[in-house]
């Protein structure tokens, strides 16, 4: 699905305008309306809405919102966080037509800190209309007290267009944010309500007008918004998905080669077999140091020792495996659980700078990446590294919490340094350099040890049935996504086992192939 920034949304309604003959104040009607009947359809039986009100056109959605709230007996207060002095026509024209009805209109300076906390607590719901698409720096004045007041309020709160301090284009918080449990956006999905941490900020979002915004309106629809930039979930994954047909056999599903576990990590290189067989993948090997017995790994796993170097691998561990395994390995999976000791780093480097195989790297593989790009770093287009946010604050020699502020912008410079990237988290992206996924599914659940190990198993799969890293990257991430929205619905978000994740995998991957729609990434 495209996923839209500010940019491309203020060009669509330029054309709504230019093309089309619509005018701002029918616009701002649609807006304001579908909020109210949202408000409507989500809360009812209420009988009473706080509407917070900023200067510009967003205000303006909620003075129209207000409107249609108010024409339903509700008892509609509007606080606003402007007098509307520099506002827009048809801004200042809803505030007018409301006035003239009889409206509440109250002006937040006029307000003290507890009065408007109690107007907030009694109000049954709460309208965010501070700022949208137009805001462009951390709130500040009246809007900053009443977004903190908002967030201390009890009250469900409905964001119109964008939770108000939300950067709609990136998903970065601009200093503090609105925390909605409902957005209400306009035309088609923008970017920053599925990137964390605007995602967490946003709630559940619906999306209004959308029929608005198609191809037969727009045919050059593609040249507006960024064409590479997508929002991936189960239906665009499936023209992905290897067919599997009545000639197959195991030779066809590819075979996964795993550099995984040590003395002391011996659990993970099990879940990366289990995420890689769970996956599809044809044959799994296993390699592993010597007397690191491996618990609980599956009799369908080939297991591979090789000599232990300080309890872990070291770089002859790949050439053991690939003189006995090379005519068959079609993907290496690299990282979970081989620790950090210099035999690892050797063989983190010799696959990174000799091996021609489509890799995986993860985990404590990931530890070394720096290292190696002291040196002549070679971009490699055939791997994927699947950070979580500290290990690519250190990929980038950066803090994890500067990551987490800016996934979309940290992804990108990932990819374009080291190769496809996955990185991990809510609102997991995936990115090649060129083109960037958001991956719209997430479930807390998934947040358990050995999580990341499935992941990076179900990968090796897929790139071992011939996936590029873009693609293996997209399939894995929104599947394994998919089993935690699953298995989280039935569970709930805490006690879900890594290797219940990997279980889940089959059922979800059958559950795709069964969608009728096929639509193009
Ligand atoms: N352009 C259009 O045709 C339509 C726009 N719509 C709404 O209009 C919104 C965009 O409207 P605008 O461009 O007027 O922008 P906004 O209403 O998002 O924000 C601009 C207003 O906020 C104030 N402001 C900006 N940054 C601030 C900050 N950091 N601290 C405090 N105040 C700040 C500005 O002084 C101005 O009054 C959309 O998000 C959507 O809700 C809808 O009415 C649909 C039609
Ligand atoms: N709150 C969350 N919501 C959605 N997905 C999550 C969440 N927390 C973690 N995940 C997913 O779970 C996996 C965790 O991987 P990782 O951090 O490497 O764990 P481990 O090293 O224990 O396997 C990743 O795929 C990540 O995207
Ligand atoms: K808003």
């Amino acid at each position: 699905m495209r996923l839209y920034t500010c940019d491309a949304i203020r060009r669509i309604e330029d054309l709504l305008v230019d093309k089309y003959g619509f005018d701002f104040f029918q616009l701002m009607d649609y807006a304001g309306n579908a909020v109210a009947e949202k408000v409507l359809a989500r809360f009812p039986g209420i009988k009473s809405v706080a509407v917070l009100c900023g200067g510009g056109n967003n205000g303006g959605d909620g003075l129209v919102a207000a409107r249609y709230l108010f024409l339903k007996d509700i008892a509609v207060k509007v606080i606003a966080a402007s007098r509307f002095e520099r506002s827009s026509l048809q801004t200042m024209k809803n505030k007018t037509i409301l006035e003239k009805m009889g409206g509440t209109l109250l002006t937040s300076e006029e307000i003290g800190d507890t009065e408007l906390l109690r107007l907030l607590d009694e109000s049954d719901v709460i309208i965010d209309a501070l700022l949208g698409i137009g805001a462009t720096s951390s709130p500040r004045g009246e809007y900053l007290r009443l977004i903190r007041a908002v967030n201390q309020s009890q009250t469900p709160v409905v964001s119109i267009d964008l939770p108000s301090g939300l950067d709609g284009s990136t998903g970065e918080i601009m200093g503090e944010a609105v925390k909605a449990d409902i957005t209400v956006t306009f035309w088609g999905p923008k970017v920053g309500l599925y990137v964390m941490p605007g995602k967490e900020h946003a709630g559940e979002v619906l999306i209004a007008n959308e029929e608005f915004v198609s191809d037969r309106l727009f045919p050059d629809l593609g040249e507006i918004i960024k064409k590479d930039l997508h929002l991936v979930s189960v239906p665009e994954i499936k023209h992905l998905l290897p067919p599997v047909t009545l000639s197959y056999h195991k030779g066809k599903r590819g075979s996964v080669l795993i550099f995984a576990g040590s003395k002391k990590y011996k659990g993970a290189a099990a879940l990366v077999a289990l995420g890689a067989l769970r996956a599809g993948a044809g044959r799994v090997i296993l390699v592993v140091p010597e007397g690191c017995l491996v618990p609980g790994v599956t009799p369908e796993t080939i297991v591979f020792e090789v000599p232990s170097r300080d309890g872990t691998l070291a770089a002859d561990s790949y050439i053991r495996a690939m003189d006995e395994f090379g005519d068959i390995v079609s993907s290496i999976v690299i990282g979970p659980g081989v620790g950090r000791t210099n035999g690892v780093r050797d063989l983190v480097s010799y696959i990174w700078e000799q091996s021609q195989v489509p890799t995986c790297m993860d985990a404590d593989a990931l530890y070394f990446l720096p290292e190696i790009g002291e040196g002549a770093l070679q971009r490699r287009h055939d791997v994927i590294i699947t950070p979580h946010e500290g290990e690519a604050a250190r990929l980038m020699r950066s803090k994890a919490s500067c990551v987490s502020a800016k996934r979309l912008e940290f992804a990108k410079s990932i990819a374009e340094k080291w190769g496809t990237v996955l990185l991990k988290g809510a609102g997991t992206i995936v990115d090649d350099g060129n083109r960037t996924s958001v991956i719209k599914d997430a479930h807390p659940c998934l947040s358990v040890p050995g999580s990341g190990d499935v992941l990076s198993g179900m990968i090796g799969a897929f790139l071992a049935r011939g996936l590029g890293c873009y693609e293996a990257g997209l399939c894995a991430a929104c599947l394994h996504a998919r089993a935690g929205v699953s298995l989280g619905a039935i569970r709930g978000n805490d006690g879900i086992l890594a290797g219940e994740i990997a279980n889940r995998i089959p059922i979800e991957i059958k559950s795709v192939s069964e969608l009728e729609r096929e639509p193009l990434l």
